[in-house]
């Protein structure tokens, strides 16, 4: 109990200083740095990913330094897949709804000032129907483990996904490369990625 309490304390501590760490390290990338990123991921996805036409995509718009998604976006919308956006659950506040993103979307911002598409139950899509998810994260290690903004939205909305048994949607995990880190300390609840890109890289676990 104490060893496992004082371990606990360990981890936490370390996740938090992780955090802060290398979002401050993604967040000094100038202009010109994030959009050869933004630009060199499209690149990268397609050869990697390439997905089919009339997939089901989620992705996520750029907060915080993260690496930028627009250019990537625009490519899926000239390829006819359907892109979601991730929204806060507006009665549990606690996991995410994906909800269709097109050019004409109406939007408003979250709790976090990050743009969502305004709510209409209509657009959403179950998660276990999205094709791809591609997920934003703050920083990741050599075994595919992810740590988040520390809200646990995804681990949360995803803590079903190896339970029942789930094939689709394939989670892959958008990043910096200088967001790679040795080790990261993980918890019961984090749901590792089978799959990393970075603007230069393609890891794949498993
Ligand atoms: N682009 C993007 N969208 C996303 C996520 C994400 O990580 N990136 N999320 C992934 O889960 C969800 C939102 N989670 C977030 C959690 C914390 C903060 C954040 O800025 N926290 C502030 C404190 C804010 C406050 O409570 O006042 C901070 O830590 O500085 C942002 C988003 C859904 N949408
Ligand atoms: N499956 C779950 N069920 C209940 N609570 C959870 C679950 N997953 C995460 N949490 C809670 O969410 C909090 C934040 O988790 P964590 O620090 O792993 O978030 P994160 O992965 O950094 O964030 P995100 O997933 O939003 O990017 C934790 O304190 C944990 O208690």
């Amino acid at each position: 109990m104490q060893k496992n309490s004082s371990s606990n304390i360990k981890s936490s501590e370390l996740r938090k200083n992780i955090r802060i760490e290398v979002r401050k390290r993604r967040k000094s990338l100038d202009e010109n740095f994030q959009t050869q990123a933004e630009s060199s991921l499209n690149i990268n996805f397609f050869q990697h990913i390439n997905p089919a036409k009339n997939t089901a995509i989620g992705v996520y718009l750029s907060n915080d330094g993260e690496l930028e998604t627009n250019l990537l976006i625009q490519s899926l919308w000239d390829k006819n897949i359907a892109v979601f956006l991730p929204v806060i659950h507006p009665f549990n506040g606690k996991t995410l709804l994906f909800q269709r993103y097109e050019k004409n979307s109406t939007m408003t911002q979250n709790r976090y000032a990050i743009l969502e598409p305004k709510l209409n139950c209509s657009e959403i899509c179950p998660i276990d129907q999205l094709d791809f998810l591609l997920m934003p994260l703050v920083a990741f290690d050599e075994q595919g483990n992810r740590l988040g903004m520390g809200g646990g939205y995804y681990d949360r909305t995803l803590a079903t996904y190896y339970n029942q048994g789930w094939t689709k949607p394939r989670l892959i995990g958008l990043a910096h490369d200088c967001q790679k880190v040795s080790q990261l300390p993980i918890e019961a609840w984090d749901v590792p990625l089978p799959e990393i890109l970075t603007p230069t890289q393609y890891y794949q676990w498993g």
